[in-house]
């Protein structure tokens, strides 16, 4: 089961230009996808149209398998999506806010609540499930927004560039948490930190103007890279060569 833009077109106001048109594009149904592409190449709005809370101008987005269409409760309850500025509630401690996105997602109270504990435990913020979201750092606070995905069992991940602004050693755990979630759930996940993750992705999707612009395994996007590109340069170079950008090396 996966998720699918089916001829998408979309654009943020009636008279405006579409931001994507005719868009077809199916989210891999295992392992880790990163979505790549340049400031405004349309990767948060392609995120928020799959995560349902944006519904397409024309077009379908869909719940392979199933059908269900995103406009859809059912579907949402399917889909975690964690975009770029986490929500967070002064009041309410880390397991209280992952026990009530959980409780939205159709939990009931008591599976919601014991959901959160291990979700927390699973992204390493055992510790902290009793602290209020406040005081917790941007990167604490994403590890949140992952355990949310974790307590409601979700089909998909989404998350749209979750690693900016980390400091590395916030980098290091983000990567071992998404390491284990996708061994069990696909995910979906909008990044500008190629040379950091490249290596972790299963599939590379390349946007650009609204446009997939290149699709495929890792080892097929790393295959664009300049010939003499340094081995560590490889990811850098070869987005640079599919976006006819000027040095590839
Ligand atoms: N709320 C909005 N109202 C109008 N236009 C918008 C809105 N949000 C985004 N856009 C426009 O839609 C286009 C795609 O933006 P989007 O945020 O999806 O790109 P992005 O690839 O996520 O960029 P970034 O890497 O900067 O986050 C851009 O031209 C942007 O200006």
């Amino acid at each position: 089961m996966t998720l699918l833009l089916d001829r998408v077109t979309f654009r943020y106001h009636r008279w405006s230009r579409p931001v994507l048109s005719h868009l077809t594009y199916e989210v891999p149904g295992r392992g880790l996808t990163i979505l790549l592409g340049p400031n405004g190449a349309g990767k948060s709005t392609t995120m928020a149209l799959l995560a349902g809370t944006a519904a397409p101008t024309a077009g379908k987005v869909l719940l392979t398998g199933s059908r269900l269409s995103s406009t859809s409760r059912e579907y949402r309850r399917h889909v975690a999506w964690l975009p770029q500025k986490v929500p967070s509630s002064r009041q309410l401690t880390a397991r209280e806010y992952v026990a009530y996105v959980a409780w939205l997602k159709g939990e009931n109270r008591s599976d919601a609540w014991a959901g959160a504990g291990s979700a927390l435990d699973q992204v390493g913020l055992g510790e902290q499930q009793g602290d209020k979201t406040a005081r917790l750092s941007g990167g604490q606070l994403r590890r949140v927004g992952i355990a949310c995905a974790l307590a409601h069992d979700a089909r998909v991940i989404l998350l749209d560039e979750p690693t900016a602004g980390l400091d590395p050693h916030q980098r290091t755990v983000f990567r071992d948490v998404l390491r284990e979630v996708t061994e069990k759930t696909p995910v979906l996940m909008s990044t500008h930190d190629i040379v950091d993750l490249a290596d972790e992705a299963d599939t590379v999707t390349l946007m650009d103007g609204g446009r997939v612009r290149h699709h495929g395994g890792t080892p097929s996007f790393l295959d664009h890279a300049h010939p003499e590109a340094a081995p560590a340069r490889r990811a850098e170079s070869a987005y640079s060569v599919l976006m006819g950008l000027g040095r590839a090396q």
